[in-house]
């Protein structure tokens, strides 16, 4: 097994792709790097924590892009974001049998600011693109610093999103949100606790991530193509309808109007119908999917 987590981005690629078959895109020999940090005297990367371009998934042609948590925690300022969204706009136009995207990222990187969130709102619009072109769009979170952010809005913006236990999804960091509205809103150094809230077992369990994978780049690769092949395969199509959202829109509000008052995911999962709902965090992703998947809300984005 390759722990996917302990990764960086390159090594994901390698591990998720065709052996051999990745083919960067803008590669860091170029050094195109952003020009915001290089003004406040931080650190550049040659690649500005993000790797693109095109391979291989199973013999099918992709186009794929992996964020680099190691540089700043995957966030995203101009150039990353430009990089994203020219490869989505080149997907719509090259037409490869999917997207994938792994994702690793704190969401608008601090220092970039306006252009930072600027860039996420065109990777936004790109990604609808891509899936109105009828080409689906898989996300891929295992990463230590998780997806938050404008990053866990474009993921939810997918068809759909694979993650592993140690995954996390959502909108403001622990920190943040102890920031904001104290620690009796949301301890972030209860870290079972941010786990239980953000991680992949949660999510899969809300219906955010469709698929719920060990830790390990295999289980990624194969679980990215049979999302794709579901894709595909399904009769609603890739593309966003009305329909899609408004069935998105109402299992929002089922959530709230279910579980509004809850204050800990153990309370969520026993109202779902877990028997013994404590038992879940301590089991393998394999047995917590046999022991939930009937339960799950949602479905394909
Ligand atoms: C739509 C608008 C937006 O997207 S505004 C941004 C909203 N984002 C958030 O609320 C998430 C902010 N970040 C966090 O909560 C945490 O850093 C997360 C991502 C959960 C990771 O936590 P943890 O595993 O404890 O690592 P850490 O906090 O030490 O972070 C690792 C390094 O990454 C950096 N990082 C993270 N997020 C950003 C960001 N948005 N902009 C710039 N840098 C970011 C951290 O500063 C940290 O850097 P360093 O290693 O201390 O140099």
């Amino acid at each position: 097994m390759n722990s996917y987590l302990e990764a960086n981005a390159r090594e994901r690629l390698a591990a998720v792709l065709d052996a051999g078959s990745f083919y960067e895109f803008l590669p860091p020999a170029l050094k195109i790097v952003s020009p915001h940090l290089a003004q406040l005297d931080a650190p550049v990367s040659f690649d500005d924590g993000v790797a693109i371009g095109q391979g291989r998934l199973f013999g099918e042609s992709i186009y794929v892009a992996a964020q680099e948590g190691g540089f700043m925690g995957g966030a995203v300022g101009e150039v990353h974001g430009a990089k994203l969204t020219g490869l989505l706009l080149r997907a719509v136009r090259e037409r490869p049998f999917a997207v994938v995207l792994l994702l690793e990222s704190g969401g608008v990187r601090l220092h970039e600011a306006n252009a930072g969130l600027i860039a996420v709102s065109e990777v936004m619009r790109a990604l609808l693109e891509v899936r109105a072109a009828g080409i689906p769009v898989i996300v891929l979170i295992g990463g230590s610093n998780g997806c938050f952010g404008g990053m866990g809005i474009v993921a939810r913006c997918a068809n759909a999103i694979v993650m592993s236990e140690e995954g996390r999804l959502a909108m403001s960091g622990p920190e943040v949100i102890e920031t904001a509205n104290g620690v009796e809103e949301f301890d972030s150094r209860d870290r079972a606790l941010v786990w239980r809230t953000t991680g992949g077992k949660h999510r899969y369990l809300l219906g955010d991530c469709q698929m719920l994978v060990a830790d390990d780049g295999a289980a990624f690769r194969q679980a990215a193509f049979d999302l794709a092949q579901q894709c595909h395969a399904n009769a609603g199509g890739i593309g966003l309808t009305l329909a899609a959202l408004e069935a998105e829109q109402q299992l929002l509000q089922d959530r709230i109007d279910s579980f509004g008052q809850t204050a800990d995911p153990l309370d969520i999962w026993t109202r779902l119908g877990v028997a013994d709902a404590a038992r879940l965090p301590m089991l393998e992703a394999e047995a917590f999917v046999d022991a939930t998947a009937t339960l799950r809300l949602g479905g394909l984005g």
